[in-house]
């Protein structure tokens, strides 16, 4: 499989491309403190692209051609939205889930799916083949999906959260994503607490997904500094953020993102990057940054991977 490991930020930061040894794979937790995990969602949320439908065929040869890039996580695929999909996600399961990256690493495998008992089911009937199988469980937190969308109060959405978790841990998955869909229109002190309550219930990773891709670089910083924060029980699982490019600034909100995760830049990314617009004759200076701690982090579908792996991944979505 995959010819070299994922990267590390000292890597990034160096220009370097000597692989960083991937630590061991525990799901709530990153042992080696510089290392980042990188979740591949080509499959899933740049499959829900208008236009980008892939039958599972095609799907299993592209995961084919993704794990060549080394990915730590895969995200394959909504088994609910159709019978393809859920073949789709049970073949890449039973392949790629079950092969191995040349430092010995086998990639998790995940999949989507929404707070109750029957997406949780099909999902998890469809990714328990792989060695590594992992639920991306996820339900809408801001107020104007609540409201028109699931047709839910906030209390309601606060008891069903921790239940389904709760549910996915009972049929037998220990790796469990948990995401506030549209958490950056959401009520931060609503996200803290169910947050905080999916964490008791077993989630290993929290998913901050900027929906609507509405946000400043400066906000969603603010967001990620916010939740980690604020949030009980925070240390015990992974923060994965999750940017839409709807207007444009997914790259500038992965550049804030990197202030808080000291995932630095390549120098010579356009536009952005530390060589931008610098010549040589020595009178522009660009000063960098040395990386802070990256603790139980990782990034996943952002923009500056995108160029590093030449993954195009950027979607449309519908307004609610
Ligand atoms: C379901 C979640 C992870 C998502 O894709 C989003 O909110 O953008």
């Amino acid at each position: 499989m995959a010819t070299q490991n994922s990267i590390s930020c000292a890597q990034i930061q160096n220009g370097t491309t000597t692989p960083h040894p991937r630590p061991p794979y525990i799901p709530n937790h990153i042992p080696d403190p510089n290392y980042i995990r990188i979740l591949d969602t080509t499959l899933r949320d740049g499959e829900q692209a208008p236009g980008a439908a892939m039958t599972s065929e095609q799907k299993l040869e592209l995961a084919r051609q993704i794990v060549k890039l080394g990915v730590d996580i895969i995200d394959v695929g909504f088994p609910s939205a159709s019978k393809d999909d859920f073949m789709a996600v049970k073949m890449i399961a039973q392949e790629i889930g079950n092969g191995e990256y040349e430092d010995g690493y086998v990639p998790v495998i995940t999949c989507i799916c929404r707070c109750n008992e029957n997406d949780i089911t099909t999902a998890w009937e469809a990714v328990k083949y792989a060695k590594r199988p992992r639920l991306i469980t996820f339900i809408a937190t801001s107020p104007i999906h609540m409201e028109y969308k699931l047709k839910k109060t906030k209390e309601q959405v606060l008891e069903i959260a921790p239940k389904m978790v709760k549910f996915a841990r009972s049929l037998g998955c220990n790796d469990i994503q948990f995401a506030a869909e549209d958490a950056a229109r959401s009520d931060r002190e609503f996200l803290y607490q169910i947050f905080g309550e999916v964490i008791k219930a077993g989630a290993t990773t929290l998913d901050i997904p900027d929906t609507v891709g509405i946000m400043m670089p400066c906000e969603y910083g603010k967001l990620i500094a916010d939740i980690k924060a604020n949030t009980p029980g925070i240390h015990n699982v992974i923060i994965a953020t999750h940017c839409h490019n709807d207007l444009g600034v997914a790259t500038a909100d992965t550049l804030q993102v990197e202030e808080y995760s000291g995932l630095h830049l390549q120098p010579h990314k356009a536009l952005v990057g530390a060589n931008a617009f610098v010549h040589e004759s020595g009178i522009h200076q660009v000063s960098y940054c040395i990386p802070n701690n990256v603790q139980n982090f990782y990034v996943m579908n952002l923009t500056y991977y995108t160029t590093c792996f030449s993954i195009t991944n950027i979607k449309v979505k519908n307004k609610m």
